[in-house]
C-alpha cells in the first residue's frame, strides 16, 4: 500500500513583458519583463490516486489566469502582484487550500540620453534580478519573502583572507590583498504581523514610473527595501575592507536588517568567485596583483541567514 504523503502541481516559467505608461504622458514608460510560478495545493489527491481529473484546474488555465491578470492589475512591484494572485486562487476555488506564487522580474533599467533617464529606452546591464516568493493559505496565513540574484560584482583590492584553520590539508596562501568577486544572492523574509493582511500588500502604493527605471526613486516599503538591501551590499562591498566572505556577507544582512524594520531575517548564499595569480617566475619576473586566471570552478559557496536579536530588549 501506498500513500500521497504531499503533492503540488501549476505552472512555472510563464513570461511575458508589461509597459506600464503615465497616464499624464503616454511616452514616459516603464516595463516589467517576468517570468511567474503559481502552483497549487489543495483537494487534489484523487487526481494522484485515483486517475480523476476532475478537481484539476488545468495548468493552462493557471497560465491564463497569470497572464490575464497581469494585463488587468497593476503589477508593480513584484510583490503586490505575487498578493494578487495569491489571493485570486483562494478567493475562486474553493477546493485550493494554499498558492505558492514565485515572480523573477528581469532588470531593465533606463539609460542617460543627452544628460537624463530616456522616457522608454532601457538596457539590459546585466544578468541581475528581482525576486518575490509568497504563500498564500486558506487559513489566513501567508508568508513573504523578496530579494535579488544574479547581481555579479568583483573588487580588484580591499579584501583580505588569513588567520584561518591550518591543518595538514591547508595549502592556501594567507593574503591581505586579493581579489574578491561573487554572484549576489540575497533574500529578505517580511514579518507579517508589521505587514497586516495580505490585501494590504496587494492594494500597496504602486511604484512611481516616472524617473524610476531601477535607478530612481520608489516609493513603496517593497521598493525601498529592495534598493536598501541593493545599495547596502554594494556599498560595504566596496567600501570595506573585507576579511573573508563571511564576515562582510554578515556585515551587509545586519546593516539591512537595522535599515529596514518590517523585515525578519536576511540571507545570502555566495559563491566566492576565485581568481588565482599566476606565477611568472619562469620568466624571472613577479606578479604584483596583475595577471589572474578566472578559475571556472570550484568556487566557494556560503550562506548565512541572520535574524534579530530578542535579547537586546531584555
Ligand atoms: O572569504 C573566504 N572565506 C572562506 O571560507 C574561504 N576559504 C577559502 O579557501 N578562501 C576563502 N575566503
Amino acid at each position: 500500500m501506498s500513500v500521497l504523503a504531499a503533492s503540488t502541481y501549476g505552472k512555472d516559467n510563464v513570461k511575458f513583458l508589461k509597459v506600464k505608461k503615465d497616464p499624464l504622458n503616454p511616452k514616459i514608460q516603464e516595463v516589467m519583463e517576468a517570468t511567474v510560478c503559481v502552483l497549487l495545493e489543495g483537494n487534489f489527491d484523487v487526481s494522484f490516486t485515483k486517475a480523476d481529473n476532475s478537481p484539476i484546474i488545468p495548468t493552462d488555465t493557471v497560465k491564463n489566469t497569470i497572464l490575464f491578470e497581469a494585463k488587468k492589475t497593476e503589477i508593480f512591484p513584484i510583490e503586490r502582484f505575487a498578493a494578487h494572485l495569491g489571493q485570486h486562487f483562494i478567493r475562486k476555488y474553493a477546493h485550493v487550500s494554499a498558492v505558492n506564487v514565485s515572480i523573477i522580474q528581469h532588470r531593465w533599467s533606463k539609460y542617460n540620453v543627452n544628460g537624463q533617464l530616456h522616457d522608454h529606452s532601457f538596457i539590459k546591464d546585466g544578468d541581475e534580478k528581482r525576486i518575490c516568493k509568497l504563500r498564500n493559505e486558506r487559513n489566513g496565513n501567508y508568508f513573504i519573502e523578496s530579494g535579488l540574484k544574479d547581481l555579479t560584482v568583483l573588487k580588484s583590492t580591499g579584501s583580505m583572507f588569513y588567520g584561518y584553520h591550518q591543518c595538514d590539508y591547508t595549502t592556501l596562501e594567507p593574503t591581505t590583498d586579493r581579489i574578491l568577486s561573487t554572484d549576489i544572492d540575497a533574500t529578505w523574509k517580511w514579518d507579517t504581523k508589521k505587514l497586516g493582511s495580505i490585501s494590504n500588500i496587494a492594494n500597496v502604493a504602486s511604484t512611481n514610473i516616472i524617473n524610476t527605471g531601477t535607478n530612481g526613486e520608489r516609493n513603496n516599503l517593497f521598493d525601498n527595501a529592495f534598493n536598501t538591501a541593493r545599495k547596502v551590499t554594494l556599498d560595504i562591498f566596496a567600501l570595506e575592507n573585507s576579511e573573508s566572505v563571511q564576515a562582510s556577507m554578515y556585515n551587509m544582512a545586519s546593516k539591512i536588517l537595522e535599515l529596514c524594520k518590517e523585515i525578519k531575517t536576511v540571507s545570502y548564499a555566495l559563491p566566492n568567485k576565485h581568481y588565482f595569480l599566476l606565477d611568472f617566475k619562469w620568466k624571472g619576473e613577479s606578479n604584483d596583483n596583475e595577471i589572474f586566471y578566472p578559475s571556472p570552478h570550484p568556487n566557494g559557496l556560503i550562506k548565512c541567514t541572520v535574524a534579530r536579536d530578542n535579547r537586546a530588549k531584555l
